[in-house]
């Protein structure tokens, strides 16, 4: 695996060229500023709303998406993945320029078939592997968040080399990028949302902190342990992996660890964990997201856990049977 950093990318590769960033929330606030910040020319793609107003404070030239994609030699598509496939058929495809580059920072419209650009354009991905505001906020502190490049399409034979100087604009490749595909990035980026990041670390905490409070203890010492404390612990592990995390608790801390870890986290866990990634491979997940969208967000929109869950009980049987009219890629 090669570890790409500032001195493999060439900036000159974007120079005089206009970037049009398409969305302005969690990423597109960041990359756009800090694009701006690497000295290219940005403009951002937006419809009427609380982003144009803010991308207009901002100090940018602020476009419909049909216009900023007519002006643009790299359009950003930082749209939310589930409406990109249809901003894209109606505003981005019919406005691009020949030879104009796409870029995502996730694949996943590209990897399930969603969006299909004409094999003319370089299609290329740069992830950051962070939150948009952590991206921001590295940036101006002279640092940077690490990021995946992938190429789709090459037709211009130069996709990498835009791809790396992309990175180096928002400031990824002070930190490292890791070369991927598209196919990768999507399949594993969707696991750790599900089974690590978010899926899993928020069951546990809640598991946690109910067997806490269930059990008569004060909900204040309970939140402490189970959630404020955390962020402590992962911030050792970011730090210097699990054995400096380890290094660094009391040897009580460690002892309860080894003997206790493999009761919570359980071969079950695991074989469950295998199910999650084999129904993202297959498009499974894929196909259940865009139902859910295209059905209202029956789930999404729930207000509480109970409601999620009867949603999912009674919605979850109409969507797979409309799951085979669902045609994704895999
Ligand atoms: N969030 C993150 O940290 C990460 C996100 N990504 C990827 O980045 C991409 C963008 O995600 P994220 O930044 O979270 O998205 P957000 O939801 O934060 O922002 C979406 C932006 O798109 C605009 N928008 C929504 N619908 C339309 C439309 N129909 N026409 C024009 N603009 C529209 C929104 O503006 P409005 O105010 O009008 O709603 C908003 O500015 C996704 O592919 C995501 O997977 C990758 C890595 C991390
Ligand atoms: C921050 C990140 O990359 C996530 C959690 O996958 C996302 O927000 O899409």
């Amino acid at each position: 695996m090669k570890m790409y950093y500032d001195q493999d990318a060439n900036l000159e590769v974007l120079q005089g060229k206009t970037i049009a960033v398409i969305g302005y929330g969690s990423q597109g606030h960041a990359q756009a500023q800090n694009l701006r910040d690497s000295g290219f020319h940005v403009v951002i793609g937006l419809r009427k709303g609380k982003s144009w107003t803010q991308a207009e404070k901002d100090g940018f030239e602020v476009y419909t998406v049909s216009d900023a994609v007519a002006l643009a030699d790299l359009v950003q598509i930082l749209l939310p993945d589930e409406r990109q496939a249809f901003v894209y058929k109606e505003e981005v495809e019919p406005n691009l320029k020949p030879g104009a580059t796409l870029v995502f920072s996730h694949g996943f419209n590209i990897h399930y078939g969603q969006i299909v650009p004409s094999s003319e354009h370089d299609v290329i991905m740069v992830a950051p592997k962070s939150p948009g505001h952590l991206v921001r906020r590295t940036y101006e502190q002279g640092a940077g968040v690490p990021g995946l490049l992938a190429v789709y399409q090459d037709a211009s034979g130069q996709a990498k080399e835009v791809a790396l100087a992309y990175a180096k604009g928002i400031g990824c490749t002070r930190a490292g990028v890791i070369e991927t595909t598209f196919k990768e990035e999507t399949e594993t980026d969707l696991f750790g949302e599900q089974a690590v990041l978010c899926g899993g670390v928020t069951e546990l905490v809640k598991a946690g902190f109910d067997t806490l409070t269930d059990a008569g203890y004060q909900p204040e010492i309970a939140y402490f342990e189970c959630l404020h404390e955390l962020k402590l612990i992962v911030d050792l592990m970011y730090e210097g992996g699990l054995s400096y995390m380890r290094y660094s608790i009391s040897d009580t801390a460690q002892y309860g660890d080894f003997m206790t870890g493999k009761r919570i986290i359980t071969e079950e866990t695991r074989k469950e964990m295998k199910k999650v990634l084999s129904e993202i491979q297959n498009g499974e997940f894929a196909k259940s997201w865009i139902l859910e969208n295209q059905v209202g967000r029956p789930v999404f929109n729930a207000i509480n856990r109970k409601e999620q869950e009867h949603m999912i009980e009674q919605v979850g049987t109409k969507l797979r049977e409309m799951m085979p009219f669902v045609k994704v890629k895999k």
